[in-house]
């Protein structure tokens, strides 16, 4: 432990957040099923909102959970690996789309303010991040090292590196439940991270790599073939890795380690954290392989087409909100799902019961 008044590491501050983490209150999520149960609607009417609301209850510990102050945020960071020609798009996307999401003008701003969505932004590790000095969303200096190295050449990063992106989705997490917030979803931006994405799906599922490796941004046909083949030999490179926090320096990026430290944070905390695409659940697998519990707080908002997502979201028990088609990342699909999981909420704060109505059975009669 770090001496009374000094901040603590990257390593006590996640030791510390891993300690903290509780599986559901299960009692909450039975009570608040029995009370959907007990509303004016035929059992089970309300299909995936009436386990949402009970998954909510769970997780926040209460009868009565709610969405009144959801944030989305977004981590950004490069991947040496683009070096090898695994992108459909130049690596300067990510720094280009990090003035589209102080802007408001991304994808993701336009979904967040049509939900009332606080976005945080922060800028992990990207190369020549463009001065941001006004906007509607402040970026965060976050920074780590200027992007991943070729993790077909080496390890991504130092484990130190990957320890200090964690604290920082720590950190992040911290910044907006401190500032009330009641849900978090998970936003990334990061040219080249579906590789990193597939790699670190593959490696803590022990997958095949042609399973879990997709177009990402529209990458078909024999790029894919090589997309896959690069994969396999980053895999082959860094040996049978197991320990998750090894995984993850190995072949992870540095926006996907920060929101793994938003994940464990969230857990540890009781507010449910809604998974995006495949990348952001890629950073969901390495929390849970460090710590299980912390699935307890996941949501998983949409299903991805890339292929390694259904096999993610099947490792971690999860059915997902939305099935959209959605591939985009920055954490449009959990923007979109948060107005579903408010109402669930609500439905189960607000709606009227068969006992108010003075009718004790309300089980169906056949
Ligand atoms: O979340 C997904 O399922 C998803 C699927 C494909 C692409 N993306 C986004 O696209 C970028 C990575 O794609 P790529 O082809 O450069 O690896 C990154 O910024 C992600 O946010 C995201
Ligand atoms: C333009 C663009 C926007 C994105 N947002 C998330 N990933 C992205 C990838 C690209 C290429």
């Amino acid at each position: 432990m770090s001496a009374e008044g000094t901040t603590p590491s990257p390593r006590e501050l996640i030791e510390q957040t891993l300690q903290q983490i509780r599986p559901l209150d299960h009692e909450a999520g039975a009570a608040a099923a029995g009370a959907m149960d007990g509303k004016v609607k035929p059992l089970g009417s309300l299909g995936q909102l009436e386990t949402l609301a009970a998954r909510l209850a769970g997780i926040q510990a209460t009868t009565e959970p709610h969405v009144e102050a959801p944030a989305v945020v977004i981590c950004a960071g490069d991947h040496g690996i683009t070096a090898t020609g695994v992108s459909a798009y130049p690596q300067e996307v990510t720094a280009l789309m990090l003035g589209g999401f102080a802007a408001g003008t991304a994808a993701v701003g336009v979904l967040a303010r049509e939900a009332g969505i606080r976005l945080l932004v922060a800028d992990l590790g990207v190369i020549q991040a463009p001065v941001i000095e006004s906007g509607q969303n402040v970026v965060l200096d976050r920074r780590v090292r200027a992007g991943t190295a070729n993790s077909l050449e080496g390890p991504a990063m130092t484990l130190a590196q990957a320890q200090q992106a964690v604290a920082h989705g720590v950190g992040l997490a911290d910044l907006l439940i401190d500032d009330g917030a009641d849900l978090i979803g998970l936003g990334e931006m990061g040219i080249g991270n579906t590789t990193a994405a597939s790699a670190l799906t593959a490696s803590l599922l022990d997958r095949d790599p042609a399973r879990v490796t997709g177009p990402g941004t529209g990458v078909t046909g024999e790029a894919l073939t090589a997309k896959i083949a690069a994969v396999d030999a980053v895999l082959r490179r860094h040996g049978d890795l197991d320990d998750p926090w090894q995984i993850l320096a190995a072949v992870g990026g540095l926006e996907i380690a920060a929101l793994t430290g938003v994940v464990l944070r969230c857990a540890a905390r009781r507010v449910p954290v809604l998974l995006d695409g495949f990348v952001a659940t890629a950073a969901a697998l390495v929390a849970w392989r460090i710590e299980p519990r912390s699935a307890d707080a996941m949501i998983a908002a949409t299903l991805s087409p890339e292929p390694g997502h259904a096999v993610q979201l099947e490792a971690l028990g999860l059915e997902p909100v939305l099935r959209l088609g959605m591939r985009l990342g920055e954490g449009s699909g959990a923007a979109l799902a948060v107005p579903i999981l408010r109402s669930a909420a609500a439905v189960l704060r607000d709606m009227g019961s068969f006992a108010d109505l003075g009718l004790a059975d309300e089980k169906p009669t056949a």
